[in-house]
């Protein structure tokens, strides 16, 4: 592969703004990849996998190039020539890679590699807490899972098409895609294609969503003609599906406590063609209390660590800090215990996030069923997705139901 002086560029001018401005790295390259209308898809995946792979690998790169936070510019050209010969490319006698020690890199990536937090690049406070709570055999392999690169898995919106026809529309438009065994509305790309450019999306066909997450409404259990209240929407990717699931009958109601995200929700509604969304923004616990014994199914999708998806948002390991797990973990026991009580007798509940660890999961959802409101509901059952058993994002869900 020979390196182009714009697209590292790119990536140096991405890197900055992720680990000195503090930005998120999907906002950042999805800023970067507007920049210069002529590359093409070869050219703006190495913008966007080299910068995800330096975010991803931040502490081991650091380590081997002696840099220290705050990188400035020099220690970020340093950095990418780890990253270039680490992957085996020929620097260019470029002046930032002057007196790049190619094989002493080489050497201290094998030296550093023996120890877990640098070569999985985690900081000690994950670490620590993953083994805590996952082992150190489950964790190890986890953490290696989760800093591979994930599949891009569309789920067809089958209020549109089937997974089929969807199949058939994208072969034509040179992009493969296969079944996944297991997951009925999933289809997995052969190779990574820019997705939203193609006229399936632009007509609501299908969505982009992990397969884990697409178990999440199919635990659901939801019926055309149910009214469900999905709480914490966000932009609404598994509303949608739940819609589809719905075949558009009975009735969603979609909260968030921000605006924004539901805004975004709208217009994907639209595109999918679903019409039987109602969105309500949580500035109040009204919404909430007129909703008490009244649905057939509440999706509790929790705001959690994210620790499931690092795959996809390498840059959460960098951003997270211990205080806000913990109290993500105040919100997941309070949204339980507010959001459980719309359900009606007889009526199910999902408690769901994209995280591994189980005081997130298993073990906030035992917490819920010795409370007061808890003692409702029964447990039916729960699925732990690990991103390295299953080859999918790491998932909890679990299903309740309340007593008739
Ligand atoms: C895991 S994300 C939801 C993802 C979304 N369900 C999807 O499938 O695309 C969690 C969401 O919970 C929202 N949230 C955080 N605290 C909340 C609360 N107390 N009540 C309702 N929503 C909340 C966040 O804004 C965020 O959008």
């Amino acid at each position: 592969m020979r390196l182009h002086r714009n697209l590292c560029f790119a990536v140096i001018d991405g890197l900055t703004s992720i680990f000195n401005e503090d930005e998120y790295a999907d906002k950042v390259i999805q800023k970067l990849l507007k920049r210069d209308k002529r590359w093409g898809s070869r050219d703006r995946g190495f913008v966007a996998e080299t910068t995800y792979d330096i975010v991803r690998w931040k502490r081991l790169y650091a380590e081997i190039a002696e840099v220290k936070e705050p990188f400035d510019r020099d220690n970020l050209w340093r950095m990418f020539a780890v990253w270039a010969t680490l992957k085996g490319i020929k620097l260019p006698d470029w002046k930032y890679f002057e007196g790049t020690p190619t094989r002493k890199i080489k050497g201290k990536f094998d030296e550093l590699s023996k120890s877990r937090v640098l070569r999985e690049s985690i900081p000690d406070w994950i670490d620590d807490m993953g083994v805590a709570e996952l082992g150190e055999v489950k964790w190890t392999k986890e953490l290696a899972a989760q800093n591979k690169q994930a599949d891009v898995i569309l789920r067809t919106n089958t209020l549109k098409t089937t997974k089929e026809k969807l199949q058939n529309l994208l072969f034509d438009q040179n992009i493969e895609t296969e079944f996944i065994k297991g997951y009925p509305s999933a289809l997995k790309l052969t190779e990574r294609a820019n997705v939203f450019v193609t006229e399936a999306f632009k007509k609501g066909f299908f969505e982009v969503q992990d397969a884990s997450s697409q178990m999440v409404a199919e635990m659901l259990d939801v019926k055309p003609g149910m009214k469900v209240v999905d709480t914490c929407a966000g932009a609404g990717g598994k509303t949608l599906h739940i819609a589809s699931l719905m075949q558009n009958k009975g009735q969603i109601v979609a909260m968030d406590i921000y605006e924004s995200k539901l805004k975004k929700l709208k217009i994907r509604a639209r595109r999918n063609g679903v019409h039987n969304v109602d969105l309500k923004v949580l500035d109040s616990t009204k919404p909430i209390k007129k909703l008490y014994n009244k649905a057939d199914r509440v999706l509790i999708d929790a705001p959690c660590s994210g620790l499931g998806v690092l795959r996809r948002n390498p840059d959460a390991k960098w951003k997270l800090e211990p205080e806000f797990i913990d109290r993500i973990r105040g919100v997941q026991q309070d949204v339980l215990q507010k959001y459980s009580k719309m359900v009606k007798p007889g009526g199910k509940l999902v408690y769901a996030t994209c995280s591994v660890l189980p005081s997130e999961n298993q073990n906030q959802v035992q917490a819920f069923l010795k409370t007061e409101a808890g003692t409702e509901f029964t447990f039916v059952k729960d699925k732990k997705v690990l991103a390295h058993e299953s080859g999918f994002d790491g998932f909890y869900m679990a299903l309740l139901e309340r007593k008739a």
